[in-house]
């Protein structure tokens, strides 16, 4: 039986590489012709047209694919790649490794020709053949581990931005070690149709990402393989960076393939025809940890390709930036400042952008703001249009060799954002597939991709739904005094502090006070804002990744892309300033068809932002987070102590800051402060100190008791938990998932205990443990909660209405009583006269 189903999986794995191997020569002799709406597109069996069209429901796929006239060589006359004669030889050297891996390791299959077919790993049949076989994987396996290790001492070793540096200087060629014996390719059939490049398939075997995400599979049939410009919105975490890079490293391949092919066969290989790479791809993303992510994740899909992948971000060193250009890679990701900085500057490479064959646009709405916009708009001026002709190109690429086969591809434009369709207007426009802006719409996102380049067949793929919101986000609010937030706060990262929380603030002075605040609470929090050094923030990040349980406070430059997987909460401590906003803060949990929840704290202040944050997601019910009252008293004791020492030491700090600055002006224009201040007042002062000092340290000590004691609910009894083992709670704490600082608490406790036995008197308070059931992550807590906990959205607004209403009649009352008092002192004026 064992035979008969290894034989049949042979005969089947087979005929399976015989079609593949028959569509592809098809394909290859269709690709070589010019591309022409009436070619079939899909030769693989998978996704017709029509299945395509499945991808994106009811949102419309636009435009056609290219015309004759938009192949024209001469008018959009790319040059090649210059393909590095090094990396050539290097691309050579692997299809020639790769056959011979074939012949040597698996005799049976290398007739079917598969060039890219790596050995599997299974037996031959040989004992002796399959030993040699074992021993050199196991060999292999050893090294490639033994590097992974040495790469990974080296990066610990390594600063943030040399990370970046050195990552971005390697082509990934050290990294390209896949582990393919694991790797069962059947698991990944849903990729197939999307007939990717199979190295390209090889890094999706790495990461493991079993198949194409929806907004993958809508969009590269339409940009890898019709060639088209996409504009695509999708929810956040959805996959989109790879929706537009693959595509990318697709045409690089095949071009690069093409290019080998041609070389071969026209026998010309000549080391001085194209030197240099050239510049293919441009993304540009508005902030400095996306394109740092970008970059990353781009460089992990074209591992072992020899695409090189750079990042220009500002906030790095310019000089650095530079050398890493001089390498020429092909793929450059970058914020628009920075890139514009070096663009005006006349950096070699960022100008010589007549091969640019893709111009990306990430997070596009957020691009469109001001603080980005005129640098972008410089960027995208810089652009060569369609039209512009061979004679015109810098005098360095005429002698670069033109392959006619090569060029019959524009310039493709990608436009991706989670909350492109969130303006119902833009929405409008999406379904309908009409991007003509108006002219006087310059900041518009049709306009930036007119301007750009961005064709009428574009490909419009919109696939959010009606919220915008990832699927499996679970939304909830506290509604709360604003002077109660901070409670709150400590309470969801106390009591229910599992797994990575985010908590976002809309000013950099509210993340100050709430982060000191939580770290005088011995809650342990990394922070990012925009007022931190690049260094700074990128080692925050780092940070904030390696501990599944930490806290990221934040403001809203974290809110967009950023990529940690495993955040569990998201916290608005203050409501954003806009919808779109809130879509990406609430983005940074929830990702990649994961679970994940957010909690908005809304005081009273923020009713008339919330009721428009409901109204952009036409929601009529938001869960209430369950809290645990009986928990609150403490919370509170210990928040309005913290408060008060925060309040203390900032005003301290405040005072001693300005009067070394009024010292430091005093001293650089040669004056000397005289101290005007009398006898009396200098005593009065000192013994204000000295209270101020003598309450901060009751304070300290006041919150250092409370927080020596794990946080417990008022209504427990402590003598039902009087004589059990701390060890024992210890467990049932741990099984019941309290936060990591009551279990932080529990651990110091048993370990106190352990120390102390011998003064039992002493510790009898010590005992007294108390383990929550609802010391469980947030989400956890929110499912469990009765969803009769909800809040009206009805009531809210019409609470709101009225609110509104009245305002508007006070208001008006008062713009009568004005008038008829002005009108009166008119009278009287006139009487007089
Ligand atoms: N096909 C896939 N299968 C599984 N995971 C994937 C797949 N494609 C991408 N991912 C993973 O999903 C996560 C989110 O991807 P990505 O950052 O591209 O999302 P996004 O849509 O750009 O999000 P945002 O709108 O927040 O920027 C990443 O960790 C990525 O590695």
């Amino acid at each position: 039986m064992a035979f008969e189903s290894s034989d049949k999986k042979k005969a089947k794995r087979n005929s399976k590489k015989r079609a593949r191997v028959d569509s592809e020569q098809q394909f290859e002799r269709l690709n070589s012709l010019r591309w022409n709406s009436s070619l079939p597109q899909n030769l693989d069996g998978g996704g017709d047209d029509d299945d395509f069209s499945n991808f994106i429901g009811s949102n419309e796929l636009q435009g056609g694919f290219l015309t004759l006239e938009e192949i024209d060589e001469s008018e959009y006359g790319l040059e090649i790649p210059k393909v590095n004669v090094n990396e050539r030889k290097k691309l050579k050297g692997q299809i020639k490794l790769k056959k011979s891996q074939i012949n040597e390791n698996d005799a049976d299959e290398s007739s079917g020709g598969e060039p890219y077919v790596e050995h599997d790993g299974k037996a031959t049949g040989n004992k002796e053949e399959d030993e040699k076989t074992e021993a050199k994987r196991k060999k292999n396996k050893k090294k490639k581990t033994k590097k992974k290790k040495d790469h990974q001492k080296n990066d610990e070793a390594n600063e943030p931005e040399e990370n970046a540096e050195q990552a971005a200087a390697s082509d990934g060629e050290e990294n390209y070690n896949v582990e393919e014996d694991s790797i069962d390719e059947e698991e990944y059939y849903a990729w197939n149709e999307l007939r990717l490049h199979p190295m390209i398939m090889k890094s999706i075997y790495r990461m493991k990402f079993k198949e194409p995400t929806p907004i993958q599979k809508a969009c590269i049939p339409a940009a890898a393989h019709q060639g088209k410009d996409v504009i695509g919105a999708a929810e956040t975490g959805s996959g989109k960076t790879l929706a537009f890079g693959l595509p990318i490293l697709q045409r690089l391949l095949e071009e690069r393939e093409k290019e080998e092919r041609l070389l071969s066969e026209t026998r010309e290989v000549n080391e001085s025809i194209a030197p240099e790479g050239v510049l293919r791809a441009l993304i540009v993303t508005p902030t400095r940890e996306l394109a740092l992510q970008v970059t990353d994740h781009l460089k992990k899909a074209a591992l072992g390709t020899n695409v090189r992948v750079v990042p220009i971000v500002g906030g790095m060193s310019s000089e650095k930036q530079e050398r890493l250009l001089r390498g020429r890679p092909e793929i450059v990701v970058g914020t628009p400042g920075r890139l514009w900085e070096l663009m005006s500057g006349g950096e070699d490479h960022l100008v010589e952008l007549h091969s640019l064959s893709f111009f990306v646009l990430d997070e596009a709405d957020r691009m469109i703001e001001t603080g980005h916009f005129r640098e972008l708009q410089s960027i995208i001026d810089m652009l060569p249009m369609g039209s512009e002709s061979t004679e015109s190109r810098p005098q360095n690429t005429q002698n670069c060799v033109t392959f006619a086969s090569l060029q019959r591809k524009k310039r493709q434009t990608f436009v991706f954002s989670a909350t492109l369709a969130l303006s119902s207007d833009f929405r409008k426009k999406l379904k309908r597939g009409s991007m003509n802006a108006k002219k006087d719409e310059l900041n518009s996102i049709e306009n930036l991709s007119e301007r750009a380049g961005m064709r009428a067949n574009t490909a419009i793929v919109d696939l959010t739904n009606a919220s915008i919101l990832a699927n499996k986000l679970v939304e909830s609010v506290i509604e709360c005094r604003e002077e109660e937030k901070d409670a709150y706060l400590y309470y969801i990262l106390s009591v229910h502090g599992q797994g990575r929380t985010i908590v976002f603030c809309t000013s950099i002075a509210a993340l100050r006070r709430i982060s000191s605040l939580l770290r005088f609470l011995n809650i342990n929090v990394w922070t990012l804002h925009s007022e931190m050094q690049q260094r700074a923030r990128l080692k925050s990040v780092d940070r904030f990744r390696d501990n599944e349980h930490s806290i990221l406070v934040a403001t809203d430059a974290a809110a967009r892309g950023l990529d940690i997987p495993g955040v569990r909460t998201v916290v608005h401590y203050q409501l954003p300033l806009s919808a779109e906003v809130y879509v990406h803060r609430c983005g940074r949990t929830a990702r990649a068809s994961t679970d994940g929840c957010s909690i908005a704290l809304i005081s009273p202040n923020d009713a008339s932002k919330f009721a428009s944050l409901c109204r952009s997601f036409a929601k009529e019910t938001f869960q209430r987070f369950p809290v645990e009252i009986s928990y609150m008293p403490e919370i509170m004791k210990r928040s309005s102590l913290a408060r008060q020492i925060d309040k203390i030491t900032r005003k301290d700090s405040q005072e001693k800051a300005e009067k070394s600055w009024l010292e430091r002006n005093a001293e650089s224009v040669e004056l000397v402060l005289e101290d005007s201040d009398s006898e009396e007042e200098r005593v009065k002062k000192y013994r204000q100190n000295k209270n101020k000092s003598n309450q901060l340290k009751k304070l300290q000590q006041e919150l250092k008791t409370l927080l020596s004691r794990p946080l417990q609910p008022k209504s427990f009894s402590k003598r039902f938990l009087a004589g059990v083992s701390m060890i024992f709670y210890l467990q049932i704490a741990i099984q019941a998932g309290v936060s990591p600082l009551l279990q932080h608490q529990f651990e110091e406790l048993a370990r106190k205990k352990v120390v102390d036995t011998s003064d039992s008197r002493q510790n009898k308070r010590s005992k007294l443990v108390v383990i929550g059931q609802d010391c469980v992550e947030p989400l956890q807590a929110l499912k469990s909660a009765s969803n009769e906990a909800c809040l009206d959205l009805k009531e809210i607004a019409e609470k709101q209405k009225s609110s509104d209403e009245l305002r508007r009649k006070r208001k008006e009352m008062k713009k009568r009583l004005h008038e008829q008092r002005r009108k009166q002192r008119k009278k009287l004026q006139q009487r007089e006269n």
